[in-house]
């Protein structure tokens, strides 16, 4: 691994996912040894779905109390329950539904079946996440996890779609340029709130999002990168763009 400031760069995807499963899992171990729980929100995606694998297989998953974590997603597809392209779906069959994890303690956002419109699963969502924090906005993430698009999107927060500037903790999206076209997804300031938000980025498709995100913070990503707590977790393709890196 090279690292230059917040971006950690691996040799392949699967070095990638296994450090991020590794370090996720000491994360969580972390919160928990301060404050009996911890709390985690998934994303969607190839690499995601590497990284929850390696979780599954780690030796050290059992340093976690799966019953006091709280998952969380940072989008969702507005799809019927238990459709495999839900990154619900995903996520219980990579990980959760093989650990010990407290039903009552994962928070799916609504299903397609569920509601009628993602504005209504954004506002059911909205007001979860306001209850976990106590009545208003979102509970403190321990970990905040981020897929990058091409396009340098990140959750369902594409350049020029009007949810970019949704306020409040959770938007419905419609006309999502990556299928299907009707989403859920925390806004940039709920993302924002995370104190730890790690960007996982494998492969050259995603090289010129990375190095536009990280050199001009005008995407998505870029966005959440200008907090400054962002950390970048890449393997070498996806890190091929940044010029300055030598590795
Ligand atoms: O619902 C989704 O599609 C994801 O949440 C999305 O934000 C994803 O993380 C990126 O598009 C990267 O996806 P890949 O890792 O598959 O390229």
């Amino acid at each position: 691994m090279s690292r230059s400031g917040a971006v950690i760069v691996h040799e392949d995807a699967e070095v990638l996912a296994e450090a991020v499963a590794s370090r996720l899992v000491n994360r969580l171990a972390d919160a928990q040894a301060h404050r009996g729980s911890a709390s985690i929100v998934l994303t969607g995606g190839r690499i995601a779905a590497k990284v929850y694998a390696n979780i599954l297989g780690s030796k050290i998953s059992s340093v976690v109390d799966w019953s006091q974590v709280d998952f969380w997603w940072g989008d969702e597809r507005f799809l019927p329950a238990g459709d495999p392209d839900r990154n619900e779906t995903q996520a219980r069959e990579a990980f959760l539904d093989h650990l010990p994890v407290d039903p009552a303690r994962v928070h799916p956002m609504a299903a397609s079946d569920a509601v009628g419109t993602p504005e209504e699963a954004a506002a059911l969502y909205a007001a979860e996440l306001a209850k976990a924090a106590g009545g208003e906005g979102v509970p403190a993430f321990d970990l905040l996890l981020l897929g990058i698009g091409e396009d340098g999107h990140v959750a369902s927060l594409f350049p020029g779609n009007p949810a970019l500037e949704a306020e409040g903790s959770a938007v419905g999206v419609r006309n999502s340029p990556k299928p299907p076209p009707e989403r859920v997804s925390l806004t940039m300031g709920a993302i924002n709130t995370a104190p730890a938000a790690w960007i996982i980025a494998s492969g050259e498709g995603k090289a010129d999002a990375v190095d536009e995100a990280l050199a001009k913070r005008e995407l998505p990503a870029g966005l959440v990168a200008a907090q400054g707590h962002t950390r970048w977790l890449v393997d070498k393709a996806a890190a091929s763009g940044l010029k300055h890196l030598e590795f």
